[in-house]
């Protein structure tokens, strides 16, 4: 076994206009001199590009915030109009029917691969927090994986005894897919001309600086999911980095494969475009639902007339999300690509039996819906419903996929994607919002992307829709109208806040399941700093990746 990574105090390397400022053990054999030349390469002829991006961005936000409406765009008509296919699919990635994601610590890749997933998505996105030290430990054993040497020993801790995670053969495995983190994300632990780096680009380009070979020569490839793409033209930055890289690493034209992830509203609207740009290489678009859900409030939220309920309301049956979900299945089918479901957030609860089969009904009823939709595959959170999402698409779908399955009864209209949403905002609603914050600001300021609470996986994505809600719902005042007001009459508003935070810190900072209690007091600062700005951030993950040494 590798060294484990652990950070260490030593001064900033440089090599011909590159800083690397953070250090841990083990990360020179990562970033060696080639690797940095290749980063550096990949950053300086993107990063212009991936700015003007996220400038379009803002400017696209600005649009939306001044009352206009997400929509088709007139300019790509003839690409949503012409006939033209994806490139086939690898044989690797022709059954996906259950991918099983995670965070890329050394035992979870191992418990991943090991699953009996069709897939495993290694998440350098929603579920890791990029610590210098998880960005390192996770490029570190995705390579020892692809090389079939990761191995983890996880010792004896009171009283419970040691373990020894190894990796199965590798035709038992999970079909290995990379999540890198998306444009908005900057790795500032790497310097190019003094500028931070993209992190996207780090995490990609450096998986594939060092696997990239080795993956073609199996029978397996180095793929790739794309996250919160808002456009085409992102897509098609992504294109022209794979391309890049495939020149850069002399492997074949086409070999880097991307599924993308349709996590944001305004991406909901150019579906077509996104398959179009990544032709060569796509081989199908996923419902990332969370982010969905976030975006649409994100994207939306001057628009009194489209303010969604509260979390628990919003599931796959509103009408907007199963507009998208619908549109995602028959674009996908129509352009022979594969048309992902998502994630249902309830995980295994072993300690509570009845709690337990809750969790299991809810997943089992949104896989069911997925595989009856036409859903070629989906997505687990944890080992144990991997088994139960199989069942559920083996009964359904007995080829490797269902392509056949047109869809051409959907027809979405964009009234239909941005459809107002029935519901109510309850005190539970509330104040479930405000504690989730707390406790996955806590978490992911502890190092920690990923976290139970109250029997539900929470990420960067679920934890944003708190967050965005929580601002949305208090900023109305703002429009110079009437606040919003709970189902029993309670207006929401900085009051209201204050009273769900006032017990947090003594019932969360006391308790042995809270993970990162010691940082409650923060990620409550962080909160209230958040929810008091007079715009939404963006990401929460932008301010509190500052707070990383
Ligand atoms: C919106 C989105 O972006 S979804 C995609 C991003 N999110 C994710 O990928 C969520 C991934 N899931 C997780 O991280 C975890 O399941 C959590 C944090 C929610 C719960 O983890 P835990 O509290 O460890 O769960 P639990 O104790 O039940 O785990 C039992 C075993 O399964 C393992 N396990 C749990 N989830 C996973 C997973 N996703 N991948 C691999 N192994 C896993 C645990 O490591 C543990 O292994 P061990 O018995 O060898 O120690
Ligand atoms: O990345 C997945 C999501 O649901 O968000
Ligand atoms: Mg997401």
């Amino acid at each position: 076994m590798s060294a484990v990574l652990k950070p260490q105090a030593e001064p900033p390397e440089t090599l011909a206009g590159i800083e690397v400022l953070g250090r841990v053990d083990g990360q020179d054999a990562l970033l060696t001199p080639a690797a940095l030349a290749f980063l550096a390469g990949l950053q300086r002829r993107f990063d212009a590009e991936r700015q003007a991006r996220l400038a379009a961005r803002v400017e696209r936000q600005a649009r939306f915030d001044a009352g206009a409406l997400p929509d088709f765009r007139e300019d790509t008509r003839s690409i949503r109009e012409g006939d033209w296919r994806v490139a086939p699919i690898p044989a690797a990635l022709l059954d996906r029917r259950v991918e099983i994601t995670g965070p890329v610590d050394p035992k979870m890749v191992i418990n991943a691969l090991n699953s009996g997933a069709n897939c495993y998505m290694a998440d350098f996105e929603d579920s890791t927090a990029p610590t210098w030290a998880n960005l390192l430990e996770g490029q570190r054993a995705l390579r020892e994986a692809v090389a079939g040497t990761l191995e983890f020993d996880a010792p004896a801790v009171d009283g419970k005894p040691g373990k020894a995670y190894r990796l199965k053969p590798e035709a038992e495995r999970a079909v290995l897919i990379v999540r890198p983190r998306g444009w908005h994300l900057d790795e500032k632990h790497v310097r190019v001309d003094g500028q931070r780096m993209s992190g996207g680009l780090f995490d990609l380009g450096l998986f594939a600086f060092h696997n990239a070979a080795t993956l073609v020569s199996k029978d397996r490839g180095p793929y790739f999911y794309l996250p919160k793409l808002q456009c085409m033209e992102e897509a098609a930055l992504w294109n022209a980095v794979l391309d890049e890289i495939e020149v850069q690493l002399n492997l074949p034209q086409g070999a880097m494969k991307a599924t993308v992830l349709i996590e944001t509203l305004p991406a909901a609207f150019e579906m077509d475009e996104i398959l179009h740009a990544l032709r060569s290489r796509i081989v199908g678009l996923n419902c990332g639902r969370w982010d969905y859900i976030f975006s649409y409030i994100k994207t939306l939220r001057a628009h009194r007339d489209r303010v969604l309920p509260e979390r628990g309301q919003v599931t796959m049956t509103q009408p907007f999300l199963r507009a998208y979900s619908e549109l995602l299945i028959k674009t996908c089918h129509h352009r022979g690509a594969h048309a992902m479901g998502g994630m249902a957030a309830q995980i295994p609860n072993p300690r509570d039996p009845v709690a337990n089969a809750a969790a299991l009904a809810r997943v089992e009823a949104d896989k069911l819906r997925e595989a009856t939709a036409g859903h070629d595959g989906t997505w687990v959170a944890h080992p144990g419903l991997v088994e139960l999402a199989r069942g559920i698409f083996d009964a359904r779908m007995p080829g490797p996929h269902q392509h056949d399955v047109n869809r051409d009864d959907v027809k979405v209209t964009a009234e239909d994607l941005l459809k107002p949403s029935l519901g109510t905002i309850t005190q539970a609603g509330f104040y479930g919002n405000v504690e989730v914050c707390v406790r996955y600001l806590a978490a992911w300021l502890d190092g920690n992307g990923c976290v139970p609470i109250h029997g539900m996986m929470e990420d960067a994505a679920t934890a944003e829709i708190s967050r965005a809600q929580l601002w949305q719902w208090l900023h109305f005042p703002d429009d110079g109208r009437e606040p919003l007001h709970l189902d029993d009459g309670t207006p929401v508003d900085f009051a209201l806040l204050e009273r769900a935070l006032i017990g947090l810190p003594s019932k969360l900072g006391n308790d042995p399941n809270v993970v990162g209690a010691s940082r409650v007091d923060a990620a409550i600062a962080m909160l209230a700093e958040l929810t008091h700005r007079d715009t939404l951030a963006e990401f929460l993950t932008l301010p509190a990746y500052d707070t990383f040494d």
